[in-house]
């Protein structure tokens, strides 16, 4: 079997934003990985967990965001598991499943802060190497390993596009149009 280097962007999705998508490409050619897989969350491990819409409709949104590219993927894992989504259980169930595959699991600056706080994080570091893109005024400094890159950064947020919906602002090219176009025809965030 052949050794592939996988990227893996976790996240709600709630929407998926052109943030995510560039973020995303440039890891996958920065790093020359194979394919980078979005992973939507079922439960975010969070505390304070976000008010995410049905699993379904942030599925179908990645999914039209992502169908002309051949190098992206989308990662079903942790919807089809249920429950709470911690990032350790969903990537021992992908080591085990693709044991040859070596992952690179990407976060914005904005997670690396909190890595700390992650479920079995130093177990998890053993399974995966961090990628850390800059978003708004992060720091690099970190306890644990996390491989940066540059990015131009995009200060595009799931939160400004649902508050821009909710306001009854325009968010053409912040999302691709047909997520744009799901989005209107499903009332979504309104
Ligand atoms: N514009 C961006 N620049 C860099 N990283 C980003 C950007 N948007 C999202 N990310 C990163 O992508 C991952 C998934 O993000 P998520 O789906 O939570 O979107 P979000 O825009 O942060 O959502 P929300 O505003 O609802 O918190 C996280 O690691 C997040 O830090
Ligand atoms: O496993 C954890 O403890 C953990 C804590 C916080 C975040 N994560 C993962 O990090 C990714 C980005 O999280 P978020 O909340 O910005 O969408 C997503 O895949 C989460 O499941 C994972």
């Amino acid at each position: 079997m052949k050794h592939k280097k996988i990227g893996i962007l976790g996240g709600t999705f709630n929407p998926i934003h052109i943030g995510h998508l560039v973020i995303a490409e440039q890891a996958l050619a920065q790093l020359q990985l194979d394919k980078v897989y979005f992973m939507p969350d079922f439960i975010p491990p969070h505390i304070d967990a976000k008010t995410a819409i049905a699993a379904k409709d942030r599925v179908n949104m990645i999914n039209l965001a992502i169908e002309n590219n051949d190098q992206f993927g989308i990662e079903m894992n942790e919807i089809e598991r249920g429950g709470k989504s911690y990032s350790y259980d969903t990537m021992i169930n992908l080591k085990k499943a693709h044991p040859m595959n070596e992952y690179y699991f990407i976060i914005g600056g904005d997670m690396v802060s909190y890595l700390p706080k992650w479920y079995r994080i130093k177990d998890l570091l053993s399974l995966v190497t961090f990628v850390g893109v800059d978003r708004q005024g992060n720091s690099h400094m970190s306890k644990y390993p996390v491989k940066w890159i540059k990015v131009p950064t995009i200060a595009i947020s799931s939160t400004f596009i649902r508050d821009s919906i909710k306001s009854n602002k325009n968010i053409i090219y912040l999302v691709p149009d047909k997520v744009l176009t799901y989005i209107k025809e499903h009332h979504l965030y309104e």
